[in-house]
Parts: C-alpha cells; sequence; structure tokens
C-alpha cells in the first residue's frame, strides 16, 4: 500500500507502507547515519516522539536479538527507511526488524528517497513530520515529548554505590556503571532529591528526550546534587548541569545523529570518534563561564563536555556508553570513578 511521508515545509514523498494496519503517525523528522545499530537506536528513550529516518539504505538485514534493547520499547513514533529488509542472518536474531516494528504498532515507511529526504531536512532544518496513506496531508504542530521517570531500582552489588537520575535512560549507562563495580539506585527524576537519603559515592545525570529547558524546575536541585556529590552528566543530563551552571542551550539545525561524530578533548589534544543522538546543544562561551569547556565537535566547533576546575564535576554531550557506536570514549566512566575516588578530575586537572 502506497505511503507518503509530509514534512512541516510541505515536501511530500511517496513510498510503501510497512504495516497497513499501522499507516498513521506523527512526530520531528531526525536522521540517523550508523550503517547498523538500529535495535540500540529505536529503542533509545532519548527518541521519543521523533520520526526516525535511517540514511543508510539497508536496514534490518542483521535481524533483532534480545540482548540490545536500550529499554523495553521501540520509544520512536514512526521510522523510514530505503529498505527495511525482511530477511535476515545473524546467529542471535529472533525475529525481523519489520517484525519487531508490527508487533509494537509502530508505523513506518520503506522504499522512500531517503536521500533526497535527508538532503531536505539538512537545508531546511529538522520539521515536524506525517506519515499516512492520505496525500497532502496537513502537518501538525508536534508536541515536546513529556519527561517521565520510571520507578526506582537497584542492580548491580559492587562496592561503591552510583545513583542513576533517571530521565530516560540507555541500558547501556547501568552497565557499565556495573561494569566498574557500582551498586546502582536508579532514581526518576522527579524524585532527586532522594539521593540526600541514599548518601551515594556519586551521581549520573542520565540522557533523555525533548528540550533540557522543559526541566528547568529541577534545575536547583541538580546544582544542589553537583555541590553535595562527584557528578557525571550524559546528553541531556550534561545540559542540565550546563542550564544549572548559568550556561544557555540552544537547538541545533538538524542535530547530531550517527555513529562516528569526531569529538577534540583540550585536555589531551585528542580526537576519538563518539556515538551521539542529540538536538540541542550547550552554547558558546554564554553564562557565568562557572563551567569550563572540556570537549568540542570536531566538525561544527559545538561544546560536546564541560567540567569544573575546582569541584568533581564532569558532562558529555556525546554517549561514551555507545550502543550503538564506538567505545573509544568508554574512558568517561573510568574517570567518573577516579572522581569518586578524589583522585580524579581536581587532581589530575588542577
Ligand atoms: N540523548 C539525549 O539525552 C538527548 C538530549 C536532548 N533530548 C537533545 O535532543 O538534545
Amino acid at each position: 500500500m502506497k505511503g507518503y511521508i509530509k514534512l512541516e515545509n510541505g515536501l511530500e514523498l511517496a513510498g510503501e507502507l510497512g504495516d497497513e494496519a499501522q499507516p498513521e503517525t506523527e512526530g520531528e523528522a531526525v536522521f540517523f547515519t550508523g550503517m547498523t545499530g538500529y535495535q540500540e537506536v529505536l529503542s533509545d528513550p532519548s527518541y521519543q516522539n521523533q520520526i526516525l529516518v535511517f540514511t543508510y539504505p539497508l536496514i534490518g538485514n542483521y535481524g533483532i536479538n534480545l540482548e540490545d534493547f536500550e529499554s523495553k520499547r521501540p520509544q520512536i513514533k514512526g521510522a523510514v527507511f530505503y529498505e527495511c529488509c525482511e530477511a535476515f542472518s545473524h546467529y542471535e536474531a529472533v525475529y525481523s526488524l519489520q517484525a519487531y516494528l508490527k508487533k509494537w504498532k509502530i508505523p513506518f515507511l520503506h522504499h522512500v528517497d531517503t536521500r533526497y529526504l535527508v538532503k531536505n531536512i539538512r537545508s531546511s532544518g529538522t520539521m515536524n513530520a506525517k506519515i499516512t496513506s492520505v496525500p497532502a496531508a496537513n502537518v501538525p504542530p508536534i508536541k515536546l515529548p513529556e519527561h517521565s521517570g520510571g520507578e526506582t531500582s537497584t542492580h548491580g552489588n559492587g562496592i561503591q554505590h552510583t545513583v542513576l537520575i533517571d530521565f530516560g535512560f540507555k541500558k547501556s549507562i547501568l552497565t557499565a556503571l556495573i561494569e566498574r563495580g557500582q551498586k546502582v539506585t536508579v532514581l526518576p527524576y522527579e524524585k532527586m532529591e532522594a539521593v540526600f537519603d541514599l548518601h551515594p559515592d556519586g551521581v549520573v545525570f542520565s540522557n533523555g528526550p525533548g528540550d533540557p529547558k522543559q526541566l528547568a524546575g529541577y534545575l536547583s536541585a541538580v546544582k544542589k546534587i553537583a555541590r553535595a556529590f562527584p557528578v557525571l552528566g550524559i546528553c541531556l543530563g550534561h545540559q542540565l548541569l550546563a542550564l544549572a551552571h548559568g550556561e544557555d542551550t540552544e537547538k541545533l539545525p538538524f542535530g547530531h545523529r550517527g555513529a562516528n561524530h569526531p569529538v577534540l578533548d583540550r585536555e589531551t589534544g585528542k580526537v576519538f570518534m563518539t556515538s551521539q543522538n542529540h538536538s540541542y546543544v550547550v552554547k558558546r562561551n554564554k553564562g557565568t563561564q562557572e563551567l569550563k569547556i572540556r570537549f568540542e565537535n570536531v566538525n561544527d566547533g559545538s561544546v560536546e563536555g564541560l567540567f569544573h576546575p575546582e569541584k568533581q564535576i564532569l558532562s558529555v554531550q556525546f554517549h561514551p556508553e555507545a550502543n550503538p557506536g564506538p567505545r573509544e570514549s568508554e574512558w568517561i566512566f573510568d574517570e567518573y570513578k577516579a572522581m569518586m575516588n578524589q583522585t580524579g578530575r581536581v587532581a589530575i586537572y588542577a
């Protein structure tokens, strides 16, 4: 059955509806440039309310396994592919990508000229979009995703205790912490002040969907926590730490979503490849300068991470937990651990 993706700027492209029973969806159209990693990306909570366009022309060829989910369900509102292949081959795969999307009633469109579509999004900027079976549909305004923190839960049995403040965390962040000897308490962000009763060795502010300014009501709590414990902020968590310290954020024209974004560490002069998924960034040279820039994006010079010169505060815009993408920034978790042991950050960079 024929279907369409219509953008807010009027562009309409035809394709084939993947699931005729689910022909309609709306969301912010964003694009992901990785060649692999679709399972992790589709289940990453930071993609809530978005229609995800895959730039790589063949997606789905290694199927879906039971291990690589970043959360319990797909988080996107819809997906667009050039080819979303039905046949798959991988020793761990249990069903096809198409079957996964159909199971969760996620509308998707394939056989779309995704190259043309993405070039249009790149020149017009991120826009709202609609997937539909009806040509010339209207694209309604899209609401920002609601942050909804989950349940409090405890994981791992390490000696050190990290509280992970949950804005919609990726499972791989939890795994990276447990692998580094942490007992982790996941705390929904609405209850973040309960961290003071838990007396952890450190606190991690997670990734999450939407605009960080939606969470303005929590910034004083974020700052209070950053004054009391060694803290690491990842993606949305980084943006919140910045806002809490008087910095500002802005929206990028079409975001960074992929597995090969080069980042420069200004401390060491080293460049490494990172996994990224964000629309918003911390503005350069704004605010109080209480936090300093540690990392920057090599392609567009945007801020990729901050630190506090005297306190144990580190934040990264990229995803050190990878999944999908390169693992060469996993050492950020080791640096967080060194901060907790009071041997990192201040000692290293004073
Ligand atoms: N991965 C994330 O945490 C994304 C943060 C925020 N939602 C953004 O798009 O910039």
